[in-house]
């Protein structure tokens, strides 16, 4: 049985819905990082929020990890990398506190700007001055987005029914993204820095956002500029704030994140115009809820092998784009499966070939199955869509995409040809309506053939006999055939036959039938 380990707080739905699943949970809320290195090694997936981190130290000791569970958006406490080369799946939940992040961040602009929170404790001590705590107001002020991604849209769209202008940085969108949301597209970060009144980030961490708002950028801002981070700490340089603060050039900051965390020593909070929240952003019934139970049913599919939309670590599916390629996933998968079954020699290059409606489609993860159906049978280390593209790197294979938009035969069509020194070996499938899956050729033997468990296929001379030697031979083993197809080639003279039985065929069995006049290979699949 899996077994999860929960190491920050999730809703009790979350949990509720990990136990529903028939799998073992266990809660260790603020486990000491000694202890939790010492029990990893006894989990297949842990489910963690912004605190845990998922660093090389935890993957060497958790060695039957499969799924890191992220209940939340930011990955930045997670090593990507050490994931992806050790073939575990690290899923997130990004939509799922997108508008309690955006709400917040407002919350922030608005309360900093009005000194609410300043004003709520001076008059909670006993005094009674309005003096201390005039503000600024919203209407025709400038705000500059960083980062128009779903929060900082989201943001953005809200803020103009202030009457705000709002204009953006971020170079790695369309300017249809920029028009859609009715924001000012900024080439160039200085160019915000120098128009905004109120600036607000909403990009991820990484090394090029790191610092990005600092003592320079406060240089060229306008003096009374208003920030707030709501992203992650360090984005808004905290040493580059305390000085903008310090100069007059910065009027108010609303944070939520700060780079250390938990963290009540930051120079920021003795500063009376800088409003702190302790990473509340997604602290919201609603958002909670949404994490919880979506972290949870993404945590079982992976354990159960299903392709999972919000992999982080994997292409990048829609839940309706997965629905729609489910049956392509199981496809490529099977087919990829045959090759190590049918062929011994070693794979040099693997040229994968959508035709018809399937190229119409976005493929990277039926490419992924492809690969994880060829490796998985021939290596001991665990082979998925997370590290199969890895490992067929590290094997030196290359892999190539191609595709076709019309395809004679069917309607869909995926082929294989995988090239080893002396020869190519080729084999094709389709699918039906109602996710009905076909082989449809091996090796230019055609077939029609649904993929079963348990499979036989035998390289015969094509003359009679042949299928009712090997039928008496499994007869005679307790083996029922449940159905049998024939491809001949009338060049050769030889034919191949698929025959699904329904269970494992032992190896005197298929040596028997092997050791047949006129029966030049057989071959056991499990697929
Ligand atoms: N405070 C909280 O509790 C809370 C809650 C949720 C998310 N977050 C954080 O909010 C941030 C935004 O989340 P999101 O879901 O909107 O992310 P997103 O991926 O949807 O959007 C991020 C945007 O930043 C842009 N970007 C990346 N690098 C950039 C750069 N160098 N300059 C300008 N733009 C750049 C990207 O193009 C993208 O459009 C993340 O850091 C996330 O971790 C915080
Ligand atoms: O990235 C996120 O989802 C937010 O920053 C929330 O983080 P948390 O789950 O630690 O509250």
């Amino acid at each position: 049985m899996n077994k999860i380990l929960v190491t920050e707080k999730i809703a009790e739905k979350g949990i509720e819905a990990l136990k529903a699943s028939g799998m073992h949970v266990d809660v260790e809320l603020g486990i000491e990082r000694d202890k939790l290195l010492t029990i990893i090694k006894n989990y297949d997936a842990i489910v963690v929020r912004s605190v845990t981190k998922i660093n090389e130290e935890f993957y060497q000791h958790a060695t039957n990890l499969k799924v890191v569970g992220r209940a939340g958006n930011g990955v930045d406490n997670i090593d990507m990398e050490g994931a992806t080369k050790r073939g575990i799946i690290v899923v997130n939940t990004p939509e799922a506190n997108t508008v309690s992040a955006a709400e917040h961040t407002i919350g922030l602009l608005i309360a900093s700007c009005r000194n609410i929170p300043q004003a709520n404790t001076f008059i909670k001590n006993r005094n009674w001055d309005r003096s201390g705590f005039k503000g600024v107001e919203l209407l025709g002020k400038t705000l500059g987005v960083i980062g128009l991604g779903r929060i900082g849209s989201l943001v953005a769209t809200r803020m103009q029914s202030f009457g705000m202008k709002v204009i953006a940085y971020d170079p790695y969108i369309t300017d249809e993204r920029f028009e859609k949301f009715g924001v000012e597209k900024k080439e160039k970060l200085e160019d915000l820095v120098k128009e905004a009144d109120f600036i607000t980030v909403h990009t991820p961490k990484t090394e090029e956002t790191l610092g990005m708002i600092g003592e320079k950028e406060f240089k060229a801002a306008k003096k009374g500029v208003r920030v707030v981070n709501c992203a992650r700490g360090g984005i808004i340089s905290e040493d580059g704030l305390v000085w903008g603060i310090k100069e007059g050039i910065v009027a108010s900051a609303g944070i939520d994140v700060l780079v250390d965390e938990p963290n009540t020593t930051s120079p920021l909070l003795d500063l009376d115009n800088v409003i702190i929240t302790p990473h509340l952003g997604a602290d919201t019934v609603e958002a909670q809820n949404n994490v919880g139970v979506t972290i949870a049913h993404e945590v079982i599919s992976a354990l159960k092998g299903e392709m999972v939309p919000n992999a982080v670590n994997l292409p990048t599916l829609q839940h309706q784009e997965l629905e729609a390629l489910t049956a392509y996933l199981q496809l490529g998968e099977v087919l990829g499966k045959l090759y190590h079954q049918l062929e011994k020699d070693a794979i040099e290059r693997i040229e994968i070939i959508y035709s018809g409606t399937v190229a119409e489609m976005e493929t990277t993860a039926v490419t992924l199955a492809v690969l994880k159906g060829i490796f998985e049978p021939i290596l001991k280390e665990r082979v998925n869509y997370v590290n199969a593209r890895l490992i067929a790197q590290n094997r030196g294979i290359s892999v190539t995409e191609s595709k076709k938009t019309v395809n004679g035969s069917h309607m869909n069509l995926i082929r294989l040809n995988i090239v080893s020194k002396d020869k190519t070996f080729t084999t094709a499938g389709t699918v039906f309506a109602k996710r009905d899956l076909r082989i449809v050729d091996v090796n230019g033997f055609e077939f029609d053939v649904t993929p079963t468990p348990y499979m036989l296929v035998a390289n015969n001379m094509d003359k009679p006999g042949m299928i009712g030697q090997i039928g008496t031979l499994l007869g005679a083993s307790k083996v029922n055939i449940a159905t049998m197809q024939v491809s001949r080639n009338f060049k050769v003279q030889q034919a191949m036959m698929f025959l699904t039985v329904d269970s494992d065929v032992k190896k005197e069995t298929l040596n028997l039938i092997g050791n047949v006049e006129g029966i030049l290979k057989i071959n056991f699949l499990k697929l």
